[in-house]
């Protein structure tokens, strides 16, 4: 087989993804929070809507970061940030879910976002997608330019200059399958299995709005940013 190598190009844009994935990363960890004690439903929806809120403008920080981006039409900017918000929150949530804990800390985790108020129909998909990219034990790197793939879809609602997105995707896609096969050479498919999980990122983030409305309180009340982003309200 080649020697597989990044360009130095690649490895520039890499390290552009990955710093701005860790500058702007959600302010307090959430994780630790739901480790201290069981919330209320209509504390943990409160918690929700205040993480939510802070991601999205996180998110937006981020994405003026991925080389190209802000070169795109201002309207498909707006058009690729409110289609890939809710999934870059799942695979956000996933990531924390994933995250190596002291023993025991994931069970209690779980344990506390079962309980959360989150409807029960949805603990079974959204427990499978966390577990599924647990199972990847992803580097870094490859979260940092996954969420940056999952931004530069083009299919999403409203994109115009469908060529334009994708030549960005297609970047970060042969910078991910390159680092894919340096740090799991083991594993021919990884990359492959890596993107599957997008598809399953998607089928998840279908069921969010069902999931917040059908939240287990009384009068869910969202930020108007979140109204704006979510199809809720
Ligand atoms: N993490 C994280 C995160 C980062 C940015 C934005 C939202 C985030 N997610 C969150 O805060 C929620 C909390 C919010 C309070 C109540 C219990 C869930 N969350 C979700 C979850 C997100 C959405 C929807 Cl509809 C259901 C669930 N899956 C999580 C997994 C984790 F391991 C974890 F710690 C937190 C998690």
């Amino acid at each position: 087989r080649e020697k597989v190598e990044m360009t130095k190009e690649q490895r520039a844009l890499m390290k552009a993804i990955v710093d701005a994935y860790n500058r702007h990363q959600i302010p307090q960890d959430v994780a630790k929070k739901l480790l201290q004690e069981q919330y209320s439903a209509e504390e943990n929806f409160l918690l929700l809507t205040e993480m939510a809120t802070s991601q999205v403008q996180v998110l937006v920080e981020f994405t003026k970061n991925i080389p190209g981006f802000l070169s795109l039409d201002r309207e498909d900017q707006i058009a690729l940030l409110k289609g890939s918000t809710v999934e870059a929150m799942f695979l956000r949530s996933a990531q924390v879910f994933s995250r190596k804990m002291p023993n025991g800390h994931t069970v209690v985790l779980e344990e506390r976002i079962r309980k959360s108020g989150i409807p029960d129909e949805f603990m079974t998909p959204m427990f499978n997608f966390y577990k599924s990219i647990g199972e990847l034990h992803m580097v870094q790197e490859e979260q940092a330019i996954l969420t940056a793939i999952t931004i530069l879809m083009p299919d999403r609602p409203y994109v115009k200059d469908h060529q334009a997105v994708e030549r960005l995707q297609e970047t970060m896609l042969n910078v991910l399958r390159k680092l894919c096969v340096l740090q799991h050479p083991q594993e021919q498919q990884y990359f492959a299995r890596l993107l599957g999980r997008l598809t399953e990122l998607r089928t998840l983030s279908h069921y969010h709005a069902e999931m917040l409305t059908s939240w287990k309180m009384n009068d869910h009340k969202f930020t108007p940013l979140l109204c704006e982003i979510w199809d809720v309200q």
